[in-house]
C-alpha cells in the first residue's frame, strides 16, 4: 500500500482522487490546500477519500510520497521542503521550473534528502523519446500549442486579442519556452516539460494558437537530431473543470501513481 499525500484539490486532484478511489494500493492520507480553500476541499475529500486530512501544511507527516497537483507556488512553499525532509515526491506544474534557479533547487533539495523529485509528463507524449533523443544529441524542438480562445482567457493574451470573436486560428505568442512559461505559467507546461527533457528552455522554440476552429487543447512537437527525428501530435480533451488543462494529465498522475503502488510498472 503507496500512503501518498497530494498538494492541490482543484481539477487535477479531484479527477485523481476519483480515478484512485477504489484502488487498494494506494490511500491518501493527507490533501493540503491554501487555507482559504479548505472548506471546499473537506467536502470533495469526505466522498473521495474519506480517511484522507484536508491541511495546509504536510506538518510532521510522512507520506511514502508528495505529489503536486496544485501550482507554481507549490513548488517552493511545500515540494522543496519535503524533499529536504528525504520524503520523494512527484511535480506536475512543471512550467514552474522556467524560473531561474528552481531546477537547480529542486535538486539540491532532493540530493541533500538523499531522496528524488520526479517531474510527470502531464499533457504531453514522447517525454521518454525524447530525452532518449537527448543522449545522442539533439538538433531542433520546435513545439506549437493550439487551444480554444476560452483557454486564454485571464492570460496576457486576453486583451490584446479579442478572445470572445476571434474568427480564425491566431498566433498569440511566438518564442523561446522560457518567455512562454513566464508569460503563460498556466498554459505552458508542456513547453517546460519539454524543454527540460530536450534542448533547455531557451532553445526550445515555441509558437502558441488561439484557435476558434478547435475543441481540444492540440500539442504538436517536431523534434530532430542524431537519433533521426519524430513529429508529435496530441489531441488533448479539456477538462470540464478547467478549460487550460487536459484530462491527459490527471491520467498521467494516475499512472505515476500506479507505478510505484503496483507490482509492474510501465
Ligand atoms: N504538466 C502538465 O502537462 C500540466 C500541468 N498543469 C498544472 O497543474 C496545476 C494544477 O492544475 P489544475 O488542477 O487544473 O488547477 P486548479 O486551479 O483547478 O486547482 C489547483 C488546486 O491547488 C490548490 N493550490 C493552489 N496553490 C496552492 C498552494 N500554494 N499550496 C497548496 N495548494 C494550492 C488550489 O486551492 C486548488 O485546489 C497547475 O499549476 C497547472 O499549471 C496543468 C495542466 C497540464
Ligand atoms: O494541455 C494542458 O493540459 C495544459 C497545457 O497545455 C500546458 O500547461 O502546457
Amino acid at each position: 500500500m503507496l500512503h501518498v499525500s497530494m498538494i492541490g484539490c482543484g481539477a487535477i486532484g479531484v479527477g485523481v482522487m476519483e480515478l484512485l478511489k477504489s484502488d487498494p494500493e494506494v490511500a491518501f492520507d493527507v490533501v493540503i490546500v491554501p487555507e482559504a480553500n479548505m472548506a471546499n476541499a473537506r467536502s470533495v475529500v469526505s466522498s473521495l477519500a474519506p480517511k484522507a486530512r484536508v491541511e495546509t501544511r504536510l506538518g510532521e507527516d510522512r507520506p511514502d510520497l508528495l505529489i503536486e497537483c496544485a501550482g507554481h507556488h507549490a513548488i517552493e512553499e511545500h515540494i522543496i521542503p519535503a524533499l529536504l525532509r528525504g520524503i520523494p515526491c512527484m511535480v506536475v506544474s512543471i512550467g514552474a521550473l522556467s524560473e531561474p534557479g528552481l531546477v537547480e533547487k529542486l535538486e539540491a533539495a532532493a540530493r541533500e534528502g538523499k531522496t528524488q523529485v520526479q517531474l510527470l509528463s502531464g499533457a504531453i507524449g514522447a517525454i521518454d523519446a525524447l530525452s532518449a533523443a537527448r543522449v545522442g544529441g539533439l538538433e531542433s524542438v520546435v513545439y506549437t500549442g493550439r487551444k480554444p480562445p476560452n483557454a486564454w482567457k485571464d492570460t496576457p493574451a486576453d486583451g490584446p486579442f479579442d478572445l470572445a470573436n476571434l474568427s480564425v486560428a491566431t498566433v498569440i505568442f511566438e518564442g523561446s519556452a522560457r518567455e512562454a512559461a513566464r508569460l503563460y505559467p498556466k498554459n505552458a507546461n508542456v513547453a517546460a516539460t519539454l524543454s527540460l527533457a530536450g534542448l533547455g528552455l531557451d532553445h526550445t522554440q515555441v509558437r502558441l494558437y488561439a484557435d476558434p476552429g478547435v475543441t481540444e487543447n492540440v500539442h504538436h512537437v517536431e523534434a530532430k537530431g542524431e537519433f533521426g527525428g519524430f513529429e508529435l501530435t496530441m489531441r488533448g480533451k479539456p477538462l470540464a473543470a478547467n478549460p487550460k488543462t487536459s484530462a491527459l494529465t490527471v491520467f498521467s498522475v494516475v499512472r505515476a501513481l500506479g507505478n510505484r503502488a503496483h507490482a509492474l510498472s510501465i
